[in-house]
């Protein structure tokens, strides 16, 4: 039996990594892509010609807090939830299944060693929860730290072919499929003295769902343009506009149907009034939900839960927003003030 009372303060590197595999449970140590995991110099991974690889870090503090302004305490399971969710939507953005996870996890000598077999717990729960059956945590390195530091690399396996950043053309839809604007919500309640619990279905800030079958599937549909929406819609389809541009020699810009966008506004209406925060620019704007993106040609058939949102059209205006509504023209009015007046996220902004 492992003891878990007390601090991390004293133990070996071993004893460390022992409380975590033990929370982190046999599944999530072995699988079929990895020849050799963690123990020894590298982990050996099956490839068959060309794997994908991201890396994400998150820092406490700066990407969640212990305990937030509003006295809501962040367990160490929604973190390591977190911190693969995040990872794992990168692979999916590129139309993936995540095969090896590495974790380089940077801790205070005073963390509790309950704290650290919750996280595994969490990184085991991440992968169960959203689907990632095949990954592995293939790896990864210990070391202190003034403040939890948590990067995770992922290894995905490409399809048949990938989602990019530079493939949308004049005349392709844009379709949405996962959450908008919870994770930036929760994000506004959880940094305010609003002590109240979280009047949302779901805490996304807590624990992102990103839908990992269907970045594959947008690949299988004949999609091949996408990312996942970490930054903020408006922020993150620029990034699409300004490398499609790039490819093609066109200028790009989209129009984003606010009626379509109307559904993701109405769960957070509520918590918009009680902080006087316009809704809008949570949607629009927040970052941290890691839906899926994507833009294909009309003739592409994507599931339903695919919401299309808007259409990428040619421009005179470098990467422009532009917003359009049959039922609300002065809606949609607002949304382009509003987009101009935010930005999404950026860590050194
Ligand atoms: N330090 C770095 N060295 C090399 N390339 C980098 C570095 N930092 C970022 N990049 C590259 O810049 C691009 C954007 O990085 P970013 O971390 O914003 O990824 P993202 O997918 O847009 O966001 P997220 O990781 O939140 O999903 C990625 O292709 C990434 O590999
Ligand atoms: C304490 C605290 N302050 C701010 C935020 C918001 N935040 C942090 S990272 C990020 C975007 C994705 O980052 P990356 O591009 O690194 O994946 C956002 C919106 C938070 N979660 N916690
Ligand atoms: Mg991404």
């Amino acid at each position: 039996m492992i003891e878990l009372n007390g601090a991390l303060e004293g133990l070996t590197e071993e004893q460390v990594l022992e409380i975590l595999q033990a929370g982190v449970g046999e599944d999530l140590l072995s699988g079929p892509d990895v020849l050799i995991s963690g123990g020894d110099d590298a982990a050996l991974l099956r490839c068959s010609g060309s794997y994908l690889l991201s890396t994400d870090t998150m820092i406490e503090n700066h990407d969640y807090v212990d305990r937030w302004p509003n006295e809501t305490e962040q367990p160490a399971h929604s973190v390591a939830f977190k911190a693969i969710a995040q990872n794992v939507s990168d692979i999916n953005a590129m139309g993936a299944e995540t095969t090896g996870i590495f974790l380089s996890l940077s801790l205070p000598s005073n963390t509790t060693r309950q704290w650290l077999y919750e996280f595994g717990q969490g990184l085991q729960a991440a992968c169960h929860k959203l689907g990632a059956t095949r990954a592995v945590l293939a790896g990864g390195d210990l070391g202190i730290a003034e403040e939890v530091t948590i990067t995770v690399t992922v290894t995905g396996e490409p399809g048949t072919d990938v989602l990019r950043r530079d493939t949308a053309r004049p005349g392709d839809s844009v379709y949405v499929c996962g959450n908008l604007g919870t994770a930036a919500a929760a994000l506004q309640h959880l940094l305010s003295n609003d002590t109240s619990e979280l009047p949302l279905p779901k805490n996304t800030q807590f624990y992102p769902e990103p839908p990992l079958w269907a970045g594959p599937a947008a690949v299988q549909a004949g999609a091949r343009c996408g990312m996942d929406l970490s930054d903020g819609l408006v922020r993150d389809i620029r990034r699409i506009l300004r490398a499609s541009s790039a490819a093609s020699g066109q200028k790009l810009g989209v129009t984003l149907d606010v009626d379509a966008l109307q559904p993701w506004l109405e769960p957070l209406t509520i918590l918009g009034q009680r902080h006087g925060a316009n809704p809008w620019t949570w949607v629009l704007n927040g970052g941290e939900d890691y839906a899926l993106l994507t833009i294909a040609s009309q003739h592409v058939q994507l599931p339903e839960s695919f919401v299309k949102v808007g259409t990428i059209i040619e421009t005179d205006q470098k990467d422009a927003v532009l917003f359009e509504s049959t039922t609300n023209p002065e809606l949609a009015a607002a949304q382009e003030a509003l987009t101009i007046e935010l930005g999404g996220w950026d860590h050194f902004a």
